[in-house]
């Protein structure tokens, strides 16, 4: 473990990792806190929707398939957004104002793209509830993991086990999940200086490797300093 002290100037770093179901989020978000967290960062991790009492409360009734389908697309992204407000001004801001590298699991893109694909939707509702719900506290930095959703999908079950239900979102057909990956890749190729595509159809380690140096630079094109930046993490 490295005993390097990190020296943070200005506000914190915001990072948001998005990709389909199963791509390895919450695997490389465990694997960078620990790097960051070898340089001092503390980072603050937190999960859409999620992530406050509130937040988590909707979680559980909009991820609930007999709980949420009869709401209709505009209410499911108006709790999206109710609870990604409530994430934003009680987790994120004050982290951010903290001076912390914050680190989400799904954020703004998840909503741009899972309900910017309802027919039910027209784009500036969904820009409004944007707008009204993240305010100017948009990533810094967006990390998104594409891989054919075949693999994801079928690493989601195995992790679940058989028995499990999946989720409401898990169970639609194979084409919906590559259009999804279609969506993410446009937001990626609209917004390149915020989004950096990463294949995640490697092994956790390079895949980790490559999140790590993507990391790094952004920090410190952001005026974070690493005192010994050429010197790799030691990590097990
Ligand atoms: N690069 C990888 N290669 C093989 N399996 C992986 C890889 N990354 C994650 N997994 C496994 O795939 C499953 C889904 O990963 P997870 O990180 O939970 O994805 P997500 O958060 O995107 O849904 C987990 O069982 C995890 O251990
Ligand atoms: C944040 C967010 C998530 N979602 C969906 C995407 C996921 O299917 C689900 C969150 O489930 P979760 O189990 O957290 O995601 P993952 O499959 O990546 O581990 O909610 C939206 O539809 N809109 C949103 O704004």
């Amino acid at each position: 473990m490295s005993t390097t002290k990190s020296i943070r100037k200005g506000p914190g770093f915001f990072i948001s990792f998005e990709g389909g179901e199963g791509v390895g989020k919450s695997t490389q978000i465990r694997k960078l806190a620990e790097r960051l967290a070898e340089l001092d960062f503390s980072p603050t991790i937190s999960r859409e929707p999620g992530g406050t009492a509130g937040a988590e409360a909707v979680r559980h009734v909009v991820l609930d398939k007999a709980a949420a389908e009869p709401f209709g697309p505009q209410m499911e992204a108006l709790l999206f957004a109710a609870a990604r407000l409530d994430h934003v001004e009680n987790v994120i801001k004050p982290a951010l104002k903290r001076g912390n590298v914050v680190i989400i699991d799904r954020f703004m893109d998840s909503t741009r793209v899972y309900q910017g694909a309802s027919n039910d939707l027209d784009s500036d509702f969904l820009r409004t509830l944007e707008r009204v719900a993240i305010h100017e506290t948009s990533p810094d930095l967006t990390l998104i993991l594409d891989m054919d959703p075949k693999i994801g999908l079928d690493r989601a079950a195995e992790r679940r086990g058989a028995d499990v239900d999946v989720d409401r979102f898990e169970r639609e057909t194979l084409a919906k999940h590559q259009a999804r990956r279609a969506a993410f890749l446009e937001i990626a190729a609209a917004e390149p200086d915020r989004c950096k595509v990463v294949d995640a159809s490697g092994t956790i380690e390079e895949i980790a490797d490559e999140i790590w140096t993507v990391v790094q630079e952004a920090l410190g094109n952001a005026g974070f300093e690493f005192n010994r930046s050429d010197e790799k993490v030691h990590h097990s």
